[in-house]
C-alpha cells in the first residue's frame, strides 16, 4: 500500500518546514487589487497578521497560497432588483450574492438590506463567514448578500414587493446544496417568509434553501434566539476559562434587533444586568438593570413595528435616552458590541479600559475598529471575535438545513443544548489555537483553527 501523505496543517513535515513567508509582499498585492475596499481590507488584515507563524513554517501554505486564494471570492453575483413602490413608481436597487468560499459546504451566510451595503461590506461579511464557518464544525462553505435597500419608512406590501423582486434573480443561484442564505440587518422572519415563498414557487420545491424560517414551514426552534444565546454561552465559557462567572455581571450591550435582544434575554436569565440597548437614533440606559419584562417589549416595539428606542423612556421607570450616543462610555464589567460594523471605535475602547471592563465578546460582525481591536487585545482585555462569539446563529442554520435535508423536526431544548455544546468546541479551539501562558489570544486562536480546517481541504483539493 503506497503511504498517503497527511496534509493537516498543524502538522507539517519536515520537509515543509520553511521560513520565507512575506505577509506585506501578500498584503500589498491584497489591496491593490482591492482598492478602496476599507472594510474588507480591513478584515483581510486582521486575520492574516493572525496567521503569519502558521504559513511561515509550511511551504505548502506557501506554494499553494491558501489565505491570498481565501481572499478572492469563488464568484460575485451582482444584479438589478427593479420594484413599484406605494405609489406605483419604479424604484431601482443593487442587489449581491458573495459566495466566497465553497471547499468545506454549501455557501452559507446572511442577506443584509440596508443603504450602507456596497461590494466591500458584503465581501468582508462573506470572508469572515467563512472562517465562522469552518469553526463551527458544521459542513458549511462561506457567502453573504444584500442590496442597498432601505426599508425603513417603508410598507409591508412594499417590502413584500422588494423581497419577491429580490429572489426573482437570487434563485439561480442558490440551492440546498449550492447556497443557502438566511437573515442578517433588516432581514428578519417577515423578510425570510417573502423571499421563501417566492423562491419555492420560482423552483416548485421544498427544498430548505433558506435558513432561519418560520417554524410552519421548514424552520427551527431555537435559530431565532441562537446568535444572542449562542453569544451568551461564549462569554460564560470564556469568564469560566479565566475563573468567573456571568452572573452579577453589569453588561452594555448595544443593538435592538435580533442579536441584541436576544443576548440581553439570556444574560438576563442567567442573573447579570443589561444596561443598555441601543439603535441608530441613541442609547436607552436603565441604571438598575432591563427586567425581562421589559426585554419582551422591546422586542415587539423594535422586531415588528420598528420604531425608535426613545419610545421606551415614557414606559420604562428610570431610563435615559442619550440621542446620537453609543453605550460604551458607561461604567460596566462586559461589553458586547450588537449593532453593526465598526460601531465601537479607539475612544470608545479608552473608555471600556478606564472603567475597568474584563470582556468584551462580539455579538456584531467586526463591530471594533481596527484601532479598536488593537487596545483592546493590547490591555489583555477578554475578547471574543465575533466569527467566534456570533457563530451560534449560523450554527443552528447548519442544523435547520440538517432537519430540512432529514425531513425531520428539532425539539428546543436538545438544540438549545446543542448550541451550548458547539459554542464550547469553539471555545475550546480558540484556547486551543490561541493559548499564551495563562492568556487566551481568541482573535489568533480563532483565526488558526479555522484556517487549519479550511487549508485542510484547499490542500486535499490541488490547484
Ligand atoms: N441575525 C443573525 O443571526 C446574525 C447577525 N450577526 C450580526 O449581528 C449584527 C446585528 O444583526 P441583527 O441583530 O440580525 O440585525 P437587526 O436588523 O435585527 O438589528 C440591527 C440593530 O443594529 C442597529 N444598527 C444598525 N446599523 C446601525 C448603526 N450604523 N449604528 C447604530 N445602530 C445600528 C439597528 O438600529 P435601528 O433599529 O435603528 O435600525 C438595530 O437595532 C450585524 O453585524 C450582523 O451581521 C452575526 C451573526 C448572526
Ligand atoms: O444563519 C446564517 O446562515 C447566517 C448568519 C450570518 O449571517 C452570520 O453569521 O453573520
Amino acid at each position: 500500500m503506497p503511504r498517503i501523505k497527511k496534509t493537516k496543517i498543524d502538522a507539517p513535515l519536515e520537509e515543509n518546514k520553511e521560513k520565507a513567508y512575506n505577509w506585506s509582499e501578500v498584503m500589498d498585492r491584497i489591496e491593490s487589487r482591492n482598492k478602496g475596499e476599507d472594510e474588507f481590507l480591513q478584515a483581510v488584515r486582521e486575520i492574516g497578521e493572525t496567521l503569519t507563524d502558521v504559513i511561515e513554517c509550511d511551504k505548502r501554505l506557501q506554494d499553494a497560497r491558501i489565505f491570498e486564494r481565501l481572499t478572492v471570492p469563488d464568484r460575485i453575483i451582482t444584479f438589478r432588483v427593479c420594484w413599484e413602490d406605494d405609489d406605483g413608481k419604479v424604484q431601482i436597487n443593487q442587489g449581491w450574492r458573495v459566495q466566497n468560499c465553497g471547499a468545506i459546504g454549501p455557501y452559507k451566510g446572511g442577506l443584509r438590506f440596508h443603504p450602507s451595503v456596497n461590494i466591500s461590506v458584503l465581501k468582508f461579511l462573506a470572508f469572515e463567514q467563512t472562517f465562522k464557518n469552518a469553526l463551527t464544525g458544521l459542513p458549511m462553505g462561506g457567502g453573504k448578500g444584500g442590496a442597498d435597500f432601505d426599508p425603513s419608512g417603508r410598507s409591508n406590501k412594499e417590502i413584500m414587493r422588494f423581497c419577491q423582486a429580490f429572489m426573482d434573480e437570487l434563485h439561480r443561484h442558490i440551492g440546498p446544496r449550492t447556497d443557502v442564505p438566511a437573515g442578517d440587518i433588516n432581514v428578519g422572519s417577515r423578510e425570510i417568509g417573502y423571499l421563501y415563498g417566492r423562491y419555492q414557487r420560482l423552483t416548485n420545491s421544498f427544498s430548505g434553501t433558506l435558513t432561519g424560517k418560520g417554524l410552519s414551514y421548514g424552520g427551527s426552534p431555537v435559530r431565532v434566539e441562537a446568535t444572542g444565546y449562542g453569544l451568551i454561552y461564549f462569554l460564560s465559557d470564556m469568564l469560566d476559562a479565566h475563573l468567573d462567572k456571568i452572573g452579577g455581571k453589569t453588561i452594555l450591550i448595544s443593538g435592538a434587533g435580533n442579536v441584541a435582544l436576544h443576548a440581553a434575554e439570556k444574560a438576563i436569565q442567567l442573573n447579570a444586568k443589561v444596561l443598555t440597548l441601543s439603535d441608530s437614533k441613541g442609547t436607552l440606559h436603565i441604571s438598575t438593570g432591563f427586567s425581562a419584562d421589559q426585554i419582551d417589549f422591546v422586542k415587539e416595539l423594535k422586531l415588528r413595528s420598528g420604531t425608535s428606542l426613545e419610545a421606551c423612556v415614557e414606559k420604562f421607570e428610570g431610563a435615559k435616552f442619550s440621542a446620537g450616543k453609543a453605550p460604551w462610555h458607561i461604567k460596566a464589567d462586559i461589553a458586547l458590541p450588537c449593532a453593526t460594523q465598526n460601531e465601537l471605535h479607539e475612544d470608545h475602547a479608552k473608555s471600556l479600559k478606564q472603567n475597568g471592563v474584563i470582556a468584551v465578546a462580539e455579538g456584531a460582525n467586526m463591530p471594533c475598529t481596527a484601532q479598536a481591536t488593537k487596545l483592546i487585545r493590547e490591555s489583555k482585555i477578554l475578547y471574543a471575535p465575533g466569527k467566534a462569539s456570533n457563530a451560534g446563529g449560523v450554527a443552528l442554520s447548519g442544523l435547520e438545513m440538517s432537519q430540512n435535508a432529514a425531513f425531520g423536526k428539532g425539539d428546543f431544548e436538545a438544540l438549545d443544548e446543542k448550541l451550548k455544546q458547539i459554542m464550547g468546541r469553539i471555545h475550546d479551539d480558540c484556547k486551543t489555537h490561541g493559548k499564551n501562558g495563562k492568556h487566551i489570544d481568541y482573535v489568533k486562536g480563532a483565526n488558526q483553527a479555522a484556517f487549519s480546517k479550511l487549508a485542510d481541504a484547499l490542500l486535499a483539493f490541488g490547484i
